[in-house]
């Protein structure tokens, strides 16, 4: 036991960097970390937010823990008088999914971004207060992704001066909005405004759909849970549910009528603002879910990390610091190497995209207040764009990191299944992943065809700007050290991004019409995203290295994990660079050899690395990827625990194993 106490201390003493300066760069500044590190040791050390015993919850009983939770949290907040950004912390740590997260992260900011003044005025403060909780109801049983083929109605009553809202057939029943089976009293319910028969398309509404005296629901409203999901623990803590409507009425002013209104005349009124609006909170939430996949990822990359250097495979036998004969740390296997530190380094890139994107999600807002709509289509292109890269590249890494575990990763105590199947959704919920990378390929598409009337591409698109010399231009690389430099990774990326991009727009051309094009090439256009996505994490990455970063070596690790998130890129993506001549097979191959010699450099700092999320081991939730590495005593306590060995004797041995046992005894004797 002592020994493998030891094994995370040596570790820790061969980091060549300031663990607690490089803690504050990943928390994003000093303030940050010191708030989140708080609120991480507060959640820590109460009772009242332990999570090990998830696992072997039923239903019911998850459900209902989560709902304890919910209300615990709620009264700590208060107690403690928590600001909103401690409060946000503690809701992160707590680490239970409930209807706490749709309430706070959908419902109040779709009214913040879709109602007018006067509505907020009445609607967030009662949100805010917990008075009402709320729910997002979007996605219909028969329409996810199509939001314009959503069928729910909302049909206004000039004579009493409401909106009808009805679900006129199966595949109109809302599905899937979290909170809403057994929770919610509210919901923003998204449906077919129709005025003086005729049909205006999709918009918002705020409907009561349970009593606020007796929780039942309101006459009309029929509502539920939709069922068991993927995975113990993880989502069924949550009531994804489904809603119908019989009819049910509400005020005119429910509607949200930030974009457009209705009078009391019946009359639809669009105002200066572009109806994407009312999509808002989508971009706000998919900017959120870019910082969750890089926290997701981390965990998972701290936990493999720690055990891969606790645990030990094959010869030949090392000596110890003690002078001891030990088996090869697995984390010293090349290809173990090779799968978990480019998976380490995409932590950090997307920590550092996720700020960079919070930026422009702070940015957008404010021009949007000044009446400025100039940025919307990029951060939506940006948020759609790096939520699916990052999701899906986090959800995969999860998965490889519970592989890296060995047999003890498939083990719940290692926490590694649970946090990929409370994950994985990710890659389908805020947006379908590919309906979201065409968004992304459309947004280029559009791009590419007004360079030609000579409009300047901006922000993540500017390098679209130096089209003619991204397409011709060669890579300059001769030997494995040119890779270490920038601008020439960042050249290969732009000139593959560009290159696929505009393959796709001159392959477009060749189609009858553009819809028949974009359904052709929807695979490459997808790729052309893909690479786009990749260019904009690469270029947040190299740009996060030029500010000035303090503590001692913390640069220089960051410089080897950008060099391997960006040569892991080229390696995976080799078809790419090499079809599209952005680089050659040599310079390929020196890439190679650049970065097999990037993993030694990293090699021993790796433990510092993950140590630098903060996490604390109830975040964490890991017997593997403890702090002080003790993992077969937890792993041998944590086996004893399971209800399984609560009797020596199981239930059922005497109606189905004695029997049976006793059968074949006499069959034998026969
Ligand atoms: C130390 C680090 C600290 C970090 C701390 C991290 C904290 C993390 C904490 C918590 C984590 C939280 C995790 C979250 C918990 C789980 C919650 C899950 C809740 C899930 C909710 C949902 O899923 S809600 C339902 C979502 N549904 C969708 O996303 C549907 C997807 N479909 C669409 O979005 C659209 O319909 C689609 C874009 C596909 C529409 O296509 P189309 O028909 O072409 O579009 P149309 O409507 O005609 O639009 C035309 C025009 O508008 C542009 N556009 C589309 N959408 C938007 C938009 N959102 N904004 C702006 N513009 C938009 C579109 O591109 C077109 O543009 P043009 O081409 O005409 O210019
Ligand atoms: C855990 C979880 C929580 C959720 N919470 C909420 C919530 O709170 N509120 C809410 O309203 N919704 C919620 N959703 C619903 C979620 O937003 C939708 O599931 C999501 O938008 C995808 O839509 P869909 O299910 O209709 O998939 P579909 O669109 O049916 O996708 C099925 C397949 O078709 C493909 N596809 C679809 N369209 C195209 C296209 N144009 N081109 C190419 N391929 C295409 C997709 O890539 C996918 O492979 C939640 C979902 C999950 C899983």
């Amino acid at each position: 036991m002592e020994r493998i106490m030891d094994h995370l201390a040596h570790e820790r003493s061969k980091a060549q960097f300031s663990v607690e300066e490089m803690k504050i760069i990943w928390a994003g500044s000093l303030h940050a970390f010191q708030v989140s590190d708080r609120i991480a040791r507060l959640v820590a050390s109460d009772p009242g937010f332990r999570k090990d015993n998830r696992a072997v919850l039923s239903r019911k009983e998850l459900f209902k823990s989560a709902l304890r939770k919910a209300a615990y949290v709620w009264k700590r907040i208060n107690e403690l008088a928590l600001s909103e950004e401690e409060a946000s912390w503690l809701r992160f740590y707590v680490d239970e999914l409930a209807y706490a997260y749709i309430h706070w992260g959908m419902f109040v900011p779709a009214i913040k971004g879709s109602a007018t003044e006067e509505q907020q005025q009445k609607w967030l403060p009662l949100a805010n207060n917990m008075q009402i909780i709320g729910t997002y109801a979007q996605t219909e049983l028969g329409h996810g992704s199509n939001v314009r083929g959503l069928e729910t109605t909302a049909t206004f009553d000039q004579e009493t001066d409401e909106f009808i809202i009805h679900s006129p057939t199966l595949t109109s029943s809302k599905w899937w909005p979290g909170g809403l089976g057994k929770v919610a009293t509210h919901a923003v319910v998204y449906a077919r405004l129709i005025t003086d028969g005729q049909d205006y398309g999709v918009h918002g509404f705020l409907v009561q759909i349970r009593s606020l005296d007796d929780h039942f629901p309101l006459p009309g409203v029929t509502v539920g849970d939709i069922g068991m999901k993927f995975g113990s623990g993880a989502f069924n803590s949550i009531d994804n549910g489904f809603l119908r409507f019989n009819h049910v009425r509400i005020p005119r002013n429910q509607m949200l009528m930030k974009v457009s209104r209705v009078t009391r005349q019946g009359k639809y009124v669009e105002s200066n603002v572009p109806k994407q609006l009312l999509y808002g909170a989508m971009v706000y939430v998919r900017q959120i879910i870019v910082a969750d996949a890089s926290i997701a990822l981390s965990r998972a990359v701290c936990i493999a990390t720690r055990y891969s250097a606790v645990r030990r495979q094959f010869g030949p036998p090392h000596e110890d610091e003690n002078g001891k004969g030990v088996e090869t740390q697995v984390i010293d296997y090349k290809t173990q190497q090779s799968r978990l530190f480019p998976l380490l380094a995409s932590a950090y890139a997307f920590r550092f995209v996720g700020e960079w994107l919070k930026w422009l999600y702070t940015d957008l807002i404010q021009k949007l207040e000044a009446n400025d709509f100039s940025t919307l289509p990029e951060a939506h292109a940006c948020t759609a764009g790096l939520k699916s890269l990052t999701t899906s590249a986090a959800a995969d890494g999860i998965k490889e990191c519970w592989k890296l575990c060995g047999g003890h990763g498939y083990l719940s105590s290692s926490g590694l299944p649970e946090l990929y199947a409370a994950f994985v959704p990710a890659c389908t919920y805020e947006g379908d992943n590919i309906v979201l990378l065409l968004q992304v390929s459309r947004f280029l598409m559009k791009t590419i065809s007004q360079l030609q009337t000579g409009k300047k591409p901006i922000g993540t698109t500017a390098y679209m700007a130096h089209v003619e010399h991204l397409i011709q231009c060669r890579c300059t690389v001769q030997k494995a050290e040119d890779w270490l430099n920038p601008s020439v990774i960042l050249e290969a990326f732009e000139a593959r991004a560009i290159r696929l991009s505009v393959a796709c727009a001159e392959n477009l051309t060749k189609f009858a019409t553009p819809l028949q094009g974009f359904s052709e090439l929807s695979p490459d256009l997808v790729e052309a995203a893909v690479a786009h996505c990749q260019l904009i994490v690469v270029s947040k990455f190299i740009e996060k290295l030029q500010q000035n970063i303090e503590g001692n070596g913390v640069k220089q690790q960051l410089e080897t994990l950008c060099n391997i998130y960006c040569l892991n890129l080229i390696h995976k993506h080799l078809g790419d660079f090499l079809s599209t001549g952005s680089i050659s097979p040599k310079q390929a191959s020196l890439a190679s050899d650049q970065l097999r010699s990037r993993y030694s450099k990293l090699r021993s700092n790796v433990i510092a690395l993950v140590d630098a999320f903060n996490y604390t081991d109830h975040f964490l939730g890991s017997v593997l990827g403890r702090y002080d590495g003790n993992v077969y005593p937890k792993l041998y306590e944590e086996a004893w625990k399971d209800p399984l060995n609560d009797s020596i004797v199981p239930d059922g041995y005497h109606e189905y194993i004695q029997p049976l046992l006793k059968q074949q005894l006499q069959n034998a004797r026969l």
